[in-house]
């Protein structure tokens, strides 16, 4: 029997990082160094109990403050991108694009699993890392959308459906 699925639809202001990053757009061109008030927001699907309960979403508001906290006040690079290589020395990381060799200190730079640090690569990272979280496994959430903005009236989404 299909079940009725209702979205809960998480937006709350305080679920952003500010961060600095710089786009690339090919092996010789880059943006500059500049940062955002990166804001994050997620709609889950799921079905109510018969007490009228999904879940506790304090519990998904939680895990997102999480994941934004880490990203926060840092510079952020890609580990993956196809035109970018990631060096350190002396306490360095060195950002090797095209014939720049940039120096950032460690303890500013956050190196990132995505191939580029855009928002539509910054979604299905805290999506993926949003799911790794066992407390919200165990919630009877059939979908998830999370969304990535890096500034007004932009915004990347990414998507997960359960497959029963
Ligand atoms: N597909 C993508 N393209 C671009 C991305 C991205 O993440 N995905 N990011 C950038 C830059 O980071 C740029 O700084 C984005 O910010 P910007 O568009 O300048 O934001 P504003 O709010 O200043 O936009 P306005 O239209 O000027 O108000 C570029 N491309």
């Amino acid at each position: 029997m299909q079940q009725t699925l209702t979205r809960i639809d998480i937006s709350k202001e305080y679920l952003n990082f500010s961060a600095g990053h710089f786009t690339l757009f090919s092996a010789t061109e880059r943006e500059n160094l500049h940062g955002h008030n990166f804001q994050v927001r997620c709609a889950v699907t799921a079905a109510v109990g018969d007490d009228g309960l999904a879940f506790d979403y304090a519990l998904l508001k939680r895990v997102l403050k999480a994941l934004c906290d880490q990203l926060d006040e840092r510079v952020l690079l890609p580990q993956w991108s196809p035109y970018l290589r990631i060096e350190r020395q002396d306490g360095l990381v060195f950002a090797c694009f095209a014939d720049e060799r940039i120096p950032f200190l460690d303890r500013d730079v956050l190196l990132l699993p995505i191939r580029n640090v855009t928002i539509e690569e910054l979604a299905p990272l805290l999506l993926t890392r949003l799911r790794e979280q066992a407390e919200l496994t165990a919630q009877t959430i059939r979908t998830i959308e999370l969304g990535v903005s890096s500034g007004r009236g932009q915004w990347a989404f990414s998507q997960w459906e359960s497959h029963p």
